[in-house]
């Protein structure tokens, strides 16, 4: 009878409770109904085992929005409003909305310029700005440059051996030790700093955030710190931390000593300057704080742009037709034949370059026309920042006057935007020619959402296209592409924050200057 009494006793205080909440939330709730949403259960709302029990939610989002442009999915008891749709997502990235981490990625990465808030964040931007003026972009150029001759060497022992190697491991290497050098002033081949551990730590890192947004018996610190430590994950989240934080400890002591900047006389205002300069003059920079913030933009920049390069080169692979030169001018000879039969790409960078030139700063910046449209085509079909979350700050109304309601979380899938019909005339197709300049003129302004749009946009774009351009041109310039893979079929594809590969990026290098080219 007692229990009975306590249980009655708990019910009632439990429900009124519930009342009193949903009554003070009502219009929250009477502006969520306006959208669909999938048969919702008690408790664990719309999560299924099977959408989010893998690494690999591409499929959860194909089939969550198949039919719809808008979606309400509940992750037991939090909303989330998924949008595919252009003119949905430009209204609310160009307003000042937070990203929505809920410090769940805070184990790994810290506080800093990708999470924080917006006081907190505007501070980091305005910081780190000045790290990537043109000024800045020019001058990294020429360690994109060494470094992309490095990996066209560390490839060479794979050329004419009619192997198929999985390119991303090395490009990923090339691609920390480049944002090393140039975000952190710190040279690999001098520091003797150990890069390869941080890739598959990074990646570790970023499923096992987004695994936990969808996991919510995992959102309690305790809970989460004790699963890291059990399931041996511990050791991923301290060697992410471990290069940043030596870097930021030893630039403090170069500076204490007054021998900073030695080490790359060009780095005066290269990110970890601008950090440690803002310690002086902000006490909210503490060393943590610089650590996390320097951890943010390596990882965000070194993963997004490895898995761009690996892409490319990849459909550089498969689409012969694209690497072969439109016209016959020659037909006499073998050897005629094939000087003929020419990459598109690779006859852009021999006419800048030469067989056997430097590639220079200028090349990258103003120059290479073709192959950066074959760039910006395989961030439309296989975008790393496959998907973006957002907070709203307030309501904002939608363009047909739906109103998305205040405190609310978002979730904007890029990959799926990236293949609207209204946009891209066959957007399943992997066609450079989405990115001529006529093409991208007939498309409405602000619809290339490659890196995003409005103020919390890739601050790293000119960056990431530079890069890019470098690494792609020399390995084309120096040898023939060919792979196994006939087409990269959806199928082939997963996701958990970025777009990934499930079956590598298996690649065959031919020397272009020796043998003919196979495959033609
Ligand atoms: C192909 C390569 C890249 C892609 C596709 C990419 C894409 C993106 C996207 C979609 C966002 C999110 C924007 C949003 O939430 O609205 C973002 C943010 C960001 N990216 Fe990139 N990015 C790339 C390379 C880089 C590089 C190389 C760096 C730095 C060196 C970088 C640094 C950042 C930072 C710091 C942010 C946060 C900006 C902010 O909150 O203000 N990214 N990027």
């Amino acid at each position: 009878m007692v229990l009975l009494l306590v249980v009655a006793t708990f019910v009632t205080i439990f429900l009124s409770i519930r009342r009193v909440y949903f009554r003070r939330h009502q219009r929250y709730y009477e502006l969520l109904k306006q959208f669909p949403s999938p048969p919702t259960y008690p408790f664990i709302g719309n999560l299924k085992p099977s959408h989010f029990v893998s690494d690999d939610f591409l499929k959860t989002f194909e089939e969550l929005l198949k039919s719809h442009d808008r979606l309400v999915y509940w992750i037991g008891p939090k909303p989330i409003l998924l949008l595919k749709n252009f003119d949905d997502i430009s209204t609310i990235l160009h307003q000042n909305s937070d990203r929505n981490f809920f410090g769940l990625g805070n184990q790994w990465f810290g506080e800093g310029i990708v999470t924080n808030r917006y006081a907190e964040w505007k501070k980091s931007k305005k910081l780190l700005t000045p790290a990537f003026s043109s000024e800045m972009l020019f001058k990294y150029c020429d360690v994109f440059n060494r470094k992309s001759s490095a990996l066209v060497q560390q490839l060479k022992s794979f050329a004419g051996s009619g192997e198929e190697i999985d390119i991303h491991e090395y490009v990923m290497n090339t691609n920390v030790e480049v944002i090393l050098e140039n975000v952190m002033g710190v040279s690999t081949e001098k520091s003797g700093k150990e890069v390869k551990g941080f890739g598959v730590a990074l990646e570790h890192g970023i499923q096992d955030v987004l695994k936990r947004h969808v996991s919510p018996w995992l959102y309690p610190h305790i809970i989460y710190s004790t699963y890291l430590k059990l399931s041996g994950r511990m050791k991923f989240v301290e060697t992410l931390k471990r290069l940043p934080e030596e870097v930021v400890k030893e630039t403090i002591i170069k500076v204490n000593n007054d021998t900073c900047s030695t080490e790359n006389v060009d780095s005066s205002k290269c990110v970890v300057d601008l950090l440690i300069k803002a310690r002086h003059q902000d006490s909210c920079f503490t060393e943590t704080r610089l650590r996390d913030e320097l951890l943010q933009v390596i990882s965000t920049g070194s993963e997004t742009s490895a898995l761009n390069v690996s892409f490319t080169l990849l459909m550089l692979a498969i689409h012969q037709d694209i690497q072969v030169c439109n016209s016959y001018r020659f037909h006499n000879t073998k050897n005629d034949c094939y000087i003929i039969l020419q990459q598109k790409v690779y006859e852009e960078i021999t006419q800048l370059v030469g067989e056997h030139e430097e590639f220079t700063s200028d090349h990258l910046f103003n120059h290479l026309k073709y192959l950066e449209q074959c760039i910006r085509e395989t961030l439309r079909m296989f975008n790393p920042a496959a998907s973006i979350l957002r907070q709203t700050q307030k309501e904002h109304v939608l363009k047909d006057n739906t109103i998305v309601p205040a405190d609310l979380s978002i979730g904007i899938v890029f990959h799926l935007a990236h293949r609207d019909t209204a946009l891209y005339e066959n957007p399943h197709k992997w066609n450079p020619e989405n990115f001529s300049t006529q093409a991208i003129a007939s498309r409405p302004k602000g619809s290339d959402l490659n890196f995003s749009i409005g103020p919390r946009s890739c601050i790293g774009t000119k960056y990431a296209i530079l890069s890019n351009k470098s690494q792609i041109a020399q390995i084309i310039h120096n040898y023939h592409l060919s792979t196994s893979i006939k087409e990269l079929k959806p199928e082939y594809l997963k996701m958990d924050i970025s777009i990934r590969s499930k079956v590598g990026f298996p690649i065959r290098f031919t020397h272009r200057k020796k043998t003919r080219p196979e495959n033609i």
